[in-house]
């Protein structure tokens, strides 16, 4: 196992004698939560409702940094690890390095992040990728004199391994819940809005989204892939990913939200922001539909977010903002605009994450005084939170999500973690209902 890693605002570093060797095959589908269920943490999952599903188990290589620079140092270090690369895998099992970021900029892997630095990319020793067309298994290797026949024999042995699991596998059911505490309890929520709003109205701040934990207490250990099973079928117009690099706890979540998609001078992204909940009948969910569409308040903060992004990605090329729709998830519905562009040159999939991150769909503007204001009212930490996650290639194609609807779990405990945008005129009482129903997709998984 080669680990890459820095210390704190160092850019991290690949070995100039180590050489990634790559190698896959095509294999009979197989269930991913089975191929996760076998192995132990550090194990990963990263799936897109458009079809491409990723899983990994083990670390062929590590790579982490910190700071503001860390998107960067990321790339910089990705470009050494892929360099001379002796890979003869098809497309779509290439090597992908799967990770994530933190939220701020200064965020520090203390309890419960223990784990968890402000950057972190595995390229996992075994990777399970799964198309429209079909399920390969990966094996990468990245050390000085990696030999190619070793990591043949490697793959034949990782594809024995995985011939005798199911390929499918019943997801178990919820641990339960026992106790709920709230870090942040509706008091403090109320002032906290106030706060935020009293600053939007000095002029400071046009809006801002503040975000609640809430802790469980489980009455049987969770059992990670399974939870992200159920959410598959709950929610499967969203993402669903897990991020779990000790037995302690995987950060794990199903966001409806894309940040980024690249491909090749294309990207795609959108603005998801203002929130109302599902009608009970067609009729009452068509009319809550229509007052989201219709309110001058979510208007507004759906434009901030729009121009914000639009500005953003000028510089690159050539935008294009769509129709605005409203996306439906099983107990929620929000506003989105899709933006896509255009890119003049090669521009590196981090390097966009880098510019977009956070959208003020997940922290606000200005964005040094949304995040101020984070920081001065938040009581909780927001870790990799409403974070870019995802996964990159050789090319600097890759895909990220946003980290909400998501929370902290392992053994027989779980924080969760939801937001919203909060503007002049929020009210502290619908923003909290609003808040509540953010928690539901991870919660119903564990009641
Ligand atoms: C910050 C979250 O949601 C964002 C995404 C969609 C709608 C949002 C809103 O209505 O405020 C938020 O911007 C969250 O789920 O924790």
């Amino acid at each position: 196992m080669e680990r890459v890693g820095s210390e704190p605002s160092v850019p991290p570093a690949t070995r100039e004698d180590a050489t990634l060797v790559s190698r896959s095959r095509p294999i009979p589908d197989v269930s991913f939560r089975a191929f996760l269920a076998a192995r132990d943490p550090p194990r990963l999952q990263w799936a897109s409702h458009e079809g491409l599903e990723l899983a990994g188990a083990g670390v062929a290589a590590r790579l982490t940094a910190s700071g503001s620079d860390r998107f960067e140092s990321v790339r910089s270090a990705a470009e050494g690890l892929f360099a001379d690369a002796d890979c003869t895998n098809s497309d779509a099992p290439r090597p992908r390095l799967v990770g994530g970021f933190a939220f701020l900029d200064d965020h520090e892997p203390d309890p419960p992040w223990t784990g968890f630095p402000a950057a972190e990319f595995v390229l996992p020793e075994v990777q399970l990728t799964r198309t429209d067309d079909g399920t390969w298994l990966t094996v990468n290797r990245y050390e000085p004199g990696a030999d190619p026949d070793d990591v043949a024999s490697d793959l034949d042995r990782a594809v024995e391994a995985v011939a005798d699991l199911p390929k499918m596998r019943p997801a178990g059911s919820q641990p339960g819940v026992t106790e709920v505490r709230r870090p942040t309890p509706k008091e403090d929520w109320t002032a906290q809005v106030a706060d935020a709003v009293e600053r939007i109205e000095a002029g400071d701040l046009q809006k801002v989204v503040l975000a609640c934990a809430l802790e469980v207490d489980l009455a049987g250990e969770v059992d990670l892939p399974d939870v992200l099973e159920r959410l598959r079928r709950t929610y499967p117009n969203c993402y669903r990913f897990l991020f779990q690099p000790t037995e302690e706890a995987g950060f794990l979540g199903a966001p409806p939200e894309r940040l980024v998609k690249r491909t090749g001078r294309r990207m795609e992204t959108e603005a998801l922001a203002g929130s109302v909940g599902r009608g009970g009948t067609p009729e009452a969910d068509a009319d809550l539909a229509a007052d989201l569409v219709e309110s001058e308040k979510i208007q507004h903060e759906q434009r901030l977010v729009v121009d914000a992004i639009c500005e953003q990605l000028a510089p690159l090329g050539e935008v294009s903002e769509g129709e605005q729709t409203v996306r439906k998830l099983a107990n929620i519905q929000h506003l989105r605009t899709p933006i896509t562009a255009d890119l003049d040159r090669e521009t590196h999939v981090l390097d966009i994450v880098g510019s977009l991150h956070p959208t003020p769909a997940v922290g606000g503007l200005p964005p040094d005084v949304a995040a101020e204001t984070i920081r001065d009212v938040e009581t909780f930490e927001r870790g990799w939170y409403a974070a870019p996650i995802g996964w990159f290639d050789a090319d600097g194609d890759g895909e990220f999500l946003v980290g909400i609807r998501s929370g902290l779990a392992g053994g027989r405990s779980a924080t969760l973690f939801a937001g919203n945008g909060i503007v002049a005129d929020s009210d502290p009482q619908e923003e909290w209902d609003e808040v509540q129903l953010k928690y539901r997709p991870l919660l119903d998984e564990l009641e």
